[in-house]
């Protein structure tokens, strides 16, 4: 099955269940792979009808014979495959107040998703800023492993989206149309490849709003639709879930795969993020920034494997002392109200939960953080 086949099952799944607003992100994703005027428009009359009928019984059908239609121009299109485009070699960055990033090593490829985590003032933006070309290393080098005339092209290529970005005048709509006519589309596919990406970033009700009258989730979604407009080999992304809700992170980081995983259009995301559950479960990789210094957990075999569970319990600490030493605790640690308790790598998540019960410590919450780079931060 290529991944283009994985993906249209997946989509074909989701049709069955009628959950319509996954269909069509999914649906304008395979629509901007083909490239072709024609299924822009198609794509386009059907969302246009949809914005009037969300309750029309003819839904289903159309969104069946758009995929099917979709299913036969990409059916015979090129994969592409995910290829290293990024390679960064004992990178290091000094500033004159101290702080020094690396040495970094870091392979990025198309269609991952890489999350970069640490607390605050760890790097995050320095290693993001030197990636996209803003920052000269100090040393070490960065290859950039695709094709570019020269360094315009190259940074048109590399998007980085900072953390707090610029103010900009008139309606959504009118700046993302300029920015698809800087960016080499023809001027007959300037508004339908607008309309498809305004509409995949759930921007459809807000294009005429201007930059006043956006919230800032939505600001950085603007950003988002900007950017893809360039296709760019590598989206930069600074904090992008900082002023996002539980909810829209979690469909942010979904968009992020998605358009990261184009079985066509393949490309990098590199995000930094303070939000480091939701991050986990999106990267292909985790890169943790500890004063600089690099760890990817992937890689981390320096330190001995540990069985290692965070918890929230109303139960003192002797009395967990004494009851979890029964299946081996070799420390348990306070964290704000989070306990988190390390044990030999030979317990697992299930003896640990029995021990609960048979000793009766009642938990609020629990989670397993033996491969997450959650220990990192908690040291
Ligand atoms: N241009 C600069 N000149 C000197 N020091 C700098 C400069 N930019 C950043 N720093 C310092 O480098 C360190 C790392 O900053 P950086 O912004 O890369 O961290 P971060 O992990 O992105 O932090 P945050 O999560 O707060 O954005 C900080 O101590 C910061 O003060």
């Amino acid at each position: 099955m290529t991944i283009f086949e994985q993906q249209l099952a997946e989509v074909q799944e989701l049709l069955q269940f009628e959950n319509y607003p996954q269909v069509i992100k999914r649906i304008i994703d395979f629509t901007l792979d083909t490239e072709d005027i024609l299924h822009y428009k198609e794509t386009i009359a059907f969302l246009n009808w949809y914005d009037s009928n969300h309750e029309s019984p003819e839904v289903k059908e159309k969104l069946v014979d758009l995929l099917n239609n979709l299913k036969l121009t990409l059916g015979s299109k090129e994969i592409k495959p995910h290829q290293t485009i990024i390679s960064i070699n004992e990178l290091k960055k000094v500033y004159n107040s101290n702080f020094s990033l690396g040495p970094i090593n870091l392979d990025i490829k198309s269609g991952e998703i890489i999350g970069l985590v640490g607390e605050n003032g760890n790097g995050k933006t320095t290693l993001l800023r030197s990636i996209c070309g803003e920052l000269h290393p100090t040393s070490g080098k960065i290859n950039y492993k695709f094709d570019y005339d020269d360094l315009y092209d190259l940074r048109t290529k590399l998007v980085y989206i900072p953390q707090r970005t610029d103010t900009w005048r008139g309606s959504m709509y009118e700046n993302l149309e300029f920015t698809a006519s800087c960016y080499g589309y023809k001027p007959e596919e300037n508004n339908l490849v607008v309309d498809l990406v305004i509409t995949r970033l759930g921007l459809r009700k807000f294009r005429s709003y201007n930059w006043k009258g956006l919230s800032s989730g939505y600001k950085m979604r603007f950003e988002l639709a900007r950017m893809l407009l360039r296709k760019p080999k590598i989206l930069l992304i600074d904090e992008p879930l900082a002023n996002l809700d539980i909810l829209a992170q979690q469909t942010v980081l979904d968009d992020f795969r998605n358009i990261a995983n184009s079985p066509f259009r393949p490309i990098a995301i590199v995000l930094s993020s303070q939000q480091l559950y939701e991050v986990e479960k999106t990267s292909n990789q985790v890169v943790f920034l500890k004063q600089g210094v690099q760890r990817n957990l992937v890689e981390d075999t320096i330190e001995e494997k540990h069985f290692i569970v965070e918890f929230e319990t109303a139960e003192t600490i002797s009395v967990l002392n004494e009851k979890l030493n029964k299946i081996g605790l070799l420390s348990l640690e306070q964290n704000g109200g989070t306990l988190i308790a390390t044990f030999p790598i030979e317990i697992s998540i299930s003896m640990f939960m029995k021990t609960l019960i048979s000793e009766q410590i009642e938990v609020t919450y629990l989670r397993n953080i033996t491969n997450s780079t959650r220990r990192f931060f908690v040291k």
